[in-house]
């Protein structure tokens, strides 16, 4: 691990799905210390390109390197730095949250003492305590609920850096708040965290630093107000990935 390095340095990255590339020659640094919103509209690939930096998908070409130590090619070493909310996660669902952040830290070597604290602490954060209280099941939660005990296996091992897939989607504005603070505090103590969003007004208020993505590849990344310049982040993004709105003529089978 090198303390100058940044955080993320993303270099070429490529996936390409018959014939077309869902990520194409994606490139983005993440200095240490701040916080990245990656945005772009449906499909851009901002979920292909979070995969490929944290080692879940293998890409065709490129490199992601984290702390100076490359994802792919020493996985374990990269791996401890990472803390991973990636989309869809799929977890082990007939376990309570408690359970499935034990049985997730024990995978990963991590003292049994410190699992239960840091378990029981962050469950009381993410007011997932109760539900464990009355011994709720994954399977059991509500869509809210599974991103927070995700996220909650996320910062388990106390990583460096945080790359969240849409960590807000479907989290009620209370949890918002308390997961906004989460990460301004990781950030304080030297973390480093991207997430993807699409409200860009969150992205606005968390984020120091913004990349846009758009058909694969990065239209635009930098400080905040360097690429919103003078707009909102809604007209930057619009700007830079082009204009869809309803045609007079269109739908007009809606209104009969
Ligand atoms: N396993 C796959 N096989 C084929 N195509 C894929 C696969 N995964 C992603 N794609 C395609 O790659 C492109 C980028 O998808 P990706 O999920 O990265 O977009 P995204 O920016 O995260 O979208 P959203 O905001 O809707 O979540 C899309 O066109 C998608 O259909």
């Amino acid at each position: 691990m090198t303390e100058t390095a940044p955080a993320l340095r993303l270099d070429g990255l490529t996936k390409t799905y018959s014939g077309k590339a869902a990520a194409d020659h994606v490139s983005l640094t993440v200095p240490a210390g701040s916080l990245t919103g990656l945005v772009g509209p449906n499909g851009a690939g901002k979920t292909t390109s979070l995969a490929m930096t944290v080692g879940l998908l293998r890409p065709d070409s490129g490199t992601a390197v984290v702390h100076g130590v490359d994802v792919w090619s020493a996985p374990a070493e990269a791996k401890t730095m990472l803390g991973v909310l990636p989309d869809g996660l799929a977890l082990p669902e007939r376990l309570t949250g408690g359970e499935l952040l034990t049985y997730w830290a024990l995978l990963r070597g991590m003292d049994a003492a410190v699992v239960r604290s840091r378990a029981t602490e962050l469950m009381r954060i993410l007011e997932l305590d109760d539900a464990e209280e009355r011994g709720l099941l994954v399977i059991e939660y509500s869509t809210g609920m599974r991103k927070k005990i995700g996220l909650a296996t996320a910062l388990l091992h106390a990583p460096k850096v945080l790359v969240l897939d849409e960590p807000f989607e479907a989290v009620d504005p209370v949890s918002a708040r308390v997961l906004r603070a989460m990460l301004l505090r990781f950030v304080a103590a030297g973390g480093s965290v991207v997430i993807s969003s699409h409200v860009m007004s969150l992205v606005e208020n968390l984020c120091d630093r913004v990349a846009v993505i758009a058909d694969g590849r990065v239209v635009a990344s930098g400080p905040l107000s360097e690429v919103r310049g003078e707009a909102t982040l809604e007209d930057a993004f619009v700007r830079l990935v082009g204009e869809r709105g309803v045609g007079e003529e269109e739908l007009l089978w809606l209104a009969t």
